[in-house]
């Protein structure tokens, strides 16, 4: 039987953290910190908990101390347990003005300081270690102007009135549980580590982190303190991933070796299966369509710890069975047939989910969508601007189109993207598709049009090439990029519906005025037609657009 060490009695938080961790542990209560982290030291135990974060209290001071003393052995999990905290009275007939003083654990009161603040401000605060054995001493008379914080069940099982309930709400404490060996992957861990005291040094901290994130690791926490003696900052940090993950080794060995230079400056604390202690709404995310896009999603959104199902027609998991199990539906089909999907599936979705298009055309789609849903299932459409070959969001733009129906569900998603680093743009349906007439529909006609024109006129590759100006390159690589990728994609998209029509329309007709102008040499009328265009391009466009163009270029460059 594995034994596990803790602080508190049989009817503590931290006595049902241990149940919950190891129903069947063997446990020896403590009685304060310092015996707990020498009982753990000298091997008696296998296991030692401790609290190390409270929603309302924040962290705990002495963790940087703690973790000091824990020489041998690893933080291997986590327990996260709601408590709720009641205020009790002997007499409920005395008016609560009259209260003299209040009594609880050191824990249940600095977590009800709010509460105490506002509404007991005068009364004096007796903190004990017991609130039976510390209640067991009080007369009559003092029992009558005694208010007592604790679980609802224990004020009523010692005999009081419970005057007010869930006076600390949100209340949830994170236990950290240390073992003797580093725990094993499980897919969705995290790894903290503290630092020595560091030595003074320009930009340390950014350094530090910034180490991981250009390794597109998400910091979940980091913490500062000053070494007491020294002064001298030490970090605490808690990141995205185990420790086995090569990103995580690596920065780490970056980290040591050359942002402070020191070896075994970061100090492993142990990996372990993530905590959330955000509150998650969304369980479970159901695709409809198992293609490019997905899969690529399907596989970030599992990294997230949610259970992602793919449904489609060739799958063992029919969608309709899908839908049954999902807090989110997701429609990802080709653009074409978006519409008839979410017609066909909309309905199927019961009260208080949702339904997210994933799609390039917004306006048709979502009026089916909001169609054929039940009043209270949400909606929302998000066109992602990069497609399956991109290695993470970072830089790359997200267009998301919410509606009246769009709630804390789509908020999530939201998040999601937002998290793994990607521009969020918020558009209407109609603008959406408008905007994506220049930024997607024209520009592909343009490239395949182009395409069409180099070969009638026999032209070959290489004379592109070696005939570019600096102003057609773009042009030219994009008519290129167009003819690499799925043509699925791209028929696709210059088949969209919505007002992205109407830029090609105008296009054309724009196109001919234009070109009558140059077949008549009409100079100077070409050049006010350029300088009356030039308004549109102001210095920020322009800086904006070279940019993106930087980071495209960066992007064609790795791919070749
Ligand atoms: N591929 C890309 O670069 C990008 C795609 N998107 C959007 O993602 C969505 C899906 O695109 P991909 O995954 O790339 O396409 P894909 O062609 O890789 O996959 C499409 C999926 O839909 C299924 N499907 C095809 N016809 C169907 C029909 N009639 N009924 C039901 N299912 C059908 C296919 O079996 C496949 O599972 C599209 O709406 C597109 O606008 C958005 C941004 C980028
Ligand atoms: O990578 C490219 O060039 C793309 O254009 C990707 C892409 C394809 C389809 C979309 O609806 C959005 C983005």
């Amino acid at each position: 039987m594995s034994s596990l060490a803790l602080v508190g009695t049989e009817a503590s938080l931290a006595w049902q953290a241990a149940r919950k961790f190891l129903a069947t542990a063997d446990i020896r209560t403590c009685p304060d910190m310092a015996s707990l982290l020498a009982i753990f030291a000298s091997g008696a135990v296998d296991f030692a908990l401790f609290p190390v974060y409270n929603t309302r209290e924040g962290e705990q001071k002495q963790q940087f101390r703690f973790f000091d003393r824990i020489t041998q052995g690893y933080w291997v999990d986590n327990v996260v347990l709601y408590s709720q905290i009641s205020l009790g009275v002997f007499d409920p007939s005395q008016p609560p003005a009259e209260l003299r003083s209040v009594l609880g654990t050191r824990d249940a009161l600095s977590q009800s300081e709010e509460y105490l603040e506002s509404h007991l401000p005068h009364a004096t605060v007796i903190t004990v270690a017991d609130v039976q054995t510390a209640l067991a001493t009080f007369g009559r008379e003092a029992r009558q102007s005694v208010a007592v914080l604790d679980s609802e069940e224990r004020l009523r099982g010692m005999g009081l009135h419970v005057l007010e309930r869930e006076i600390a709400p949100y209340n949830r404490t994170r236990f950290a549980v240390v073992g003797r060996t580093l725990a094993a992957p499980s897919g969705y861990d995290a790894t903290v580590f503290t630092t020595e005291p560091l030595a003074d040094r320009v930009g340390v901290l950014v350094d530090i982190l910034g180490e991981f994130s250009r390794r597109g690791i998400s910091i979940q926490d980091l913490r500062t303190e000053n070494d007491v003696k020294t002064q001298k900052l030490r970090i605490y940090l808690e990141v995205e991933g185990h420790i086995q993950d090569p990103g995580i080794a690596a920065a780490v060995e970056y980290i040591e070796n050359r942002v402070i230079q020191q070896k075994g400056a970061m100090r492993l604390l142990g990996s372990f299966p993530r905590v959330d202690m955000r509150t998650k709404h969304i369980r479970t995310i159901g695709f409809i369509g198992t293609g490019a896009m997905s899969r690529w999603f399907a596989e970030r959104l599992r990294g997230e710890g949610y259970e992602v199902l793919l449904s489609g027609r060739q799958t063992e998991l029919r969608p309709e069975e899908m839908i049954a199990r999902a807090d989110v539906v997701i429609v990802c089909v080709p653009i074409s047939v978006t519409r008839a999907t979410v017609s066909r599936y909309a309905p199927l979705l019961d009260s208080g989910k949702a339904l997210i298009l994933l799609a390039g055309e917004s306006e048709e789609n979502l009026r089916a969508a909001l169609a054929g849903t039940r009043a209270d299932v949400e909606v929302m459409l998000v066109h992602n601007l990069w497609g399956p070959r991109a290695a993470t969001m970072r830089d790359k733009n997200a267009i998301v189109v919410r509606t009246a129906k769009s709630g804390i569900l789509c908020s999530e998603f939201e998040s999601f993207l937002y998290k793994h680093g990607a521009g969020i743009f918020h558009d209407t349906p109609r603008r959406h598709d408008l905007l994506m007439g220049i930024g997607q529909r024209l520009p592909t006609i343009i490239s395949v049009a182009l395409a069409m024109s180099l070969h009638d006129n026999r032209i070959a590759g290489e004379d592109i090439a070696s005939h570019c100006t600096l102003t057609s390159l773009y042009p030219i690589l994009a008519m290129a990029r167009v003819h690499s990728q799925n043509p699925r994609t791209y028929a696709e998209i210059m088949a969209t519906a919505g007002d992205s029509s109407k830029i090609a329309r105008d296009f054309v007709k724009n196109l001919n005025k234009v070109i009558a102008l140059a077949d008549a040499s009409a100079i100077p009328a070409l050049i006010d037609q350029i300088n009356a265009n030039t308004h549109t391009f102001d210095g920020h466009f322009l800086e904006t657009c070279m940019q993106q163009a930087r980071a495209i270029d960066d992007v064609l460059s790795r791919m070749l």
